[in-house]
């Protein structure tokens, strides 16, 4: 059994005032040839919930439930905003801490939601002197405690808008040459969120469903993963689907991506298409999705990811968008 003296929750971070929402996006897009334009787009989505991203309050809810389970100190650090990773390995060298469990809040493989962590952690841990070693705990997509907090949400949404609805998962876009690149266990972004969701699909007794994505960015000429979600609703709309469920099974809490993308944009599409929606609740703070973090850190320590896995462009080329 790995033996870890602290654990630390390791986020994306958001801003939580109106001053520092474009500061807060000149980070995450630092290098990414993000248009400034989609920036100011985005910027108008943090404006419009008075500047505060949900995303900290919802890590700080899950700090507070993993220190009622786990008997280490937990932390907590982000990659683009306050409180800074490194900052707060060097308050855990402060403390003593010599080796602690690190929780990424993202499931699956990919750069953005594994290798991207993985830099952050490097980073951090070389700022800080006698830092402690942060062991990085595995991808948890298809891991029953997350799949049984998922269902359990898809449960509500289904009692919500009718046990016919169809099951839409949903996920962020990548670019292609990002969803290329195999995991550590040899799979690759599209096909863990693929796993995922049929598993949680057959929880709640469904055997079809669609996995779509959201959120896209970056120059429109790069290909991204499709069809987006709007586009979806449209299609399904054109079927004669009567009612959907979204499950954004691409994301552990019910931060910015999904309460504008989905809860505001995707759902003035449903309602301007006449579909009755709901969405499923992500993990947050389900008891089983805690409880599950401190599974893991029971677990042998994970080998560290081969310097391969996760990197853009180490994957197979690209498939070709889907054309719809
Ligand atoms: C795979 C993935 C996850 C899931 C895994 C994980 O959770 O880590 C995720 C999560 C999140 N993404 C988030 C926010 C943003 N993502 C952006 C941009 C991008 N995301 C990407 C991918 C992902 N993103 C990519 C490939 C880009 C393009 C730039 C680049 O190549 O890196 C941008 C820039 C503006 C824009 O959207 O264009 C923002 C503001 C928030 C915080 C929400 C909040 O504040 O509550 C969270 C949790
Ligand atoms: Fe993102």
């Amino acid at each position: 059994m790995a033996k870890y003296d602290a654990l630390v929750v390791v986020s994306f971070g958001g801003p939580e005032r109106p001053e520092d929402v474009l500061p807060f996006l000149e980070n995450v897009v630092r290098g990414r040839g993000v248009p400034r334009e989609r920036l100011l787009e985005v910027e108008a989505h943090y404006q419009g919930f008075g500047g505060v991203s949900p995303i900290n309050q919802q890590c700080r809810d899950l700090v507070a439930a993993l220190e009622k389970v786990v008997d280490v100190p937990v932390y907590w650090g982000n990659r683009n905003w306050h409180p800074y990773l490194a900052d707060t390995v060097r308050q855990m060298a402060a403390d003593g801490v010599r080796t602690a469990a690190a929780f990424a809040t993202a499931a699956t493989s990919s750069y953005s939601s594994c290798r991207q962590y993985i830099e952050d952690i490097a980073r951090a841990t070389a700022a800080v002197p006698d830092a402690p070693r942060l062991v990085k705990l595995p991808h948890f997509y298809d891991h029953p405690g997350f799949v049984a907090a998922m269902a359990d949400h898809t449960w509500g949404a289904l009692a919500e808008a009718g046990e016919d609805a169809r099951l839409v998962f949903t996920a962020h876009s990548v670019p292609l040459s990002m969803a290329a690149a195999a995991g550590p266990r040899g799979g690759a972004y599209e096909a863990e969120l693929r796993a995922a969701s049929a598993l949680v699909a057959a929880a709640v007794g469904k055997d079809d469903f669609d996995l779509v994505w959201q959120s896209r960015s970056g120059p429109p000429q790069v290909p991204w993963l499709e069809p987006d979600v709007c586009d979806h609703l449209e299609e399904l709309a054109r079927q004669g689907t009567e009612a959907v469920v979204l499950v954004p099974i691409g994301f552990v809490s019910d931060h910015m991506e999904v309460k504008y993308d989905l809860d505001t944009e995707a759902a003035a599409k449903a309602a301007e298409l006449g579909l009755r929606m709901a969405r499923a609740g992500t993990a947050g703070t389900h008891p089983r999705f805690v409880s599950m973090i401190k599974e893991l850190m029971a677990e042998p320590e994970p080998a560290a990811c081969p310097a391969t896995c996760c990197v853009i462009g180490s994957g197979r080329p690209a498939r070709t968008p889907a054309t719809s």
